[in-house]
């Protein structure tokens, strides 16, 4: 029997820290699942980079927890140099972290909130082993706020929907892309747990499949009605009126709305459109960058043509063949129906609307 046709359990940590400043980061390696549920130990910020940059941890919020956990490992063999070498290696640590992937904005927004802290601590007059201290507090704050976020934004998202409905979803915004409980499957997770009948339809979500690897093994794990899809049957599954209302997560959404998610969500959010059925994004305010007016400006990380070539492991294309794969699009704020924060729905999608949430 595989991990992936075992029966429903309590869905283990994707992200842990054991110990303390001398301590490591364990990782659920992704990349093993549905087949296998191993962990990877991360002690040394070259396996977080290789981490983070190869997807075994994934999707914004996590990758954000991971790297701020990153930091602390990246900082062990410094605490007993002098302040000056320690804030050098602190800032190349961080500079390094940050060249992991580039569009989830939840990995500089962490990587910011730990440098805010090292200005105050140094500002304080900290040694450089209470700075290091005080940033893994900063870690743990961020990790622990994430799952309170996270069932917020299931509360919050669960009042849009209605016993009975069909929701697909693309790519996998659960507990595995966040501390434990996901955006867009923390809608799903409270319906489930408030009783209300839903079934979700999951997009497999090429080229890294993980709609079918994550998304599908999550359902199952906390026995939630779903059915796999491969993308190019969205279409189809609305025509024949079995979705009420999508929900995605989001790895960045510009002032105005604009929302960048896995590639192909914007496919789905025009489908969508097409046949009159509401589309939502599901995101923590971590995920906002105001300094961006609209999703133009959001970076889309190019990945290597071999997971198209060569996906998974099994070769379904030319080695030579030209590839493109851009690993996420941007869904302009009009065809979203509503992003579903912790704070609240907004709707309709405006930047006055945005401004106001993200600032209340
Ligand atoms: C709560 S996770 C939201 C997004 O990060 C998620 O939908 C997504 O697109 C992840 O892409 P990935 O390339 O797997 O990191």
């Amino acid at each position: 029997m595989t991990i992936a046709d075992s029966q429903p359990q309590a869905a283990p940590d994707p992200i842990r820290y054991e110990g303390e400043t001398d301590g490591h980061l364990v990782l659920i390696d992704q990349t093993r699942l549905p087949v296998e549920l191993v962990y990877l130990d991360c002690k040394d910020v070259e396996t977080v980079w290789e981490a983070i940059k190869m997807l075994r941890v994934r999707g914004a919020p996590a990758i954000g927890i991971a790297a701020a956990y990153g930091v602390i490992v990246g900082l062990q063999t410094a605490t007993d140099k002098s302040a000056e070498e320690f804030e050098a290696r602190f800032h190349e640590v961080v500079e390094y972290l940050a060249g992991s992937r580039p569009t989830a904005v939840n990995l500089f927004w962490a990587l910011d909130r730990l440098k805010a802290k090292y200005v105050a601590e140094k500002e304080a007059g900290k040694s450089p082993a209470e700075i290091h201290e005080a940033l893994l507090a900063e870690a743990r704050y961020i990790h622990d706020d994430d799952r309170k976020v996270c069932r917020a934004i299931g509360k919050h998202g669960a009042e849009l929907i209605q016993p009975g409905f069909g929701i697909l979803t693309h790519c996998n915004a659960g507990g595995l892309a966040t501390a434990d409980y996901g955006t867009a499957l923390a809608v799903m997770f409270t319906c489930h747990d408030q009783g209300k009948d839903i079934h979700v339809f999951v997009d497999e979500t090429r080229p890294l499949l993980q709609g079918s690897r994550l998304t599908a093994w999550e359902l199952l794990q906390r026995d939630i009605p779903a059915t796999l899809i491969c993308d190019n049957m969205a279409a189809q599954v609305m025509k024949e009126g079995r979705i009420s209302a999508v929900i995605t997560g989001a790895d960045r959404i510009a002032a105005n709305g604009d929302s960048a998610n896995k590639i192909g969500t914007y496919g789905v959010a025009v489908l969508a459109k097409a046949h009159g059925i509401p589309f939502y994004i599901a995101a923590p305010i971590s995920t906002f960058d105001l300094s961006l007016p609209t999703g133009e400006g959001i970076p889309i990380e190019q990945r290597d043509p071999v997971e198209i070539i060569n996906g998974m492991g099994k070769q379904t294309a030319p080695d030579k063949v030209q590839v493109y794969n851009p690993a996420f699009d941007v869904t302009p704020a009009e065809l979203i129906a509503g992003i579903i924060t912790e704070k609240g729905v907004i709707s309709p999608v405006t930047p006055e609307n945005v401004a106001q949430v993200v600032a209340g």
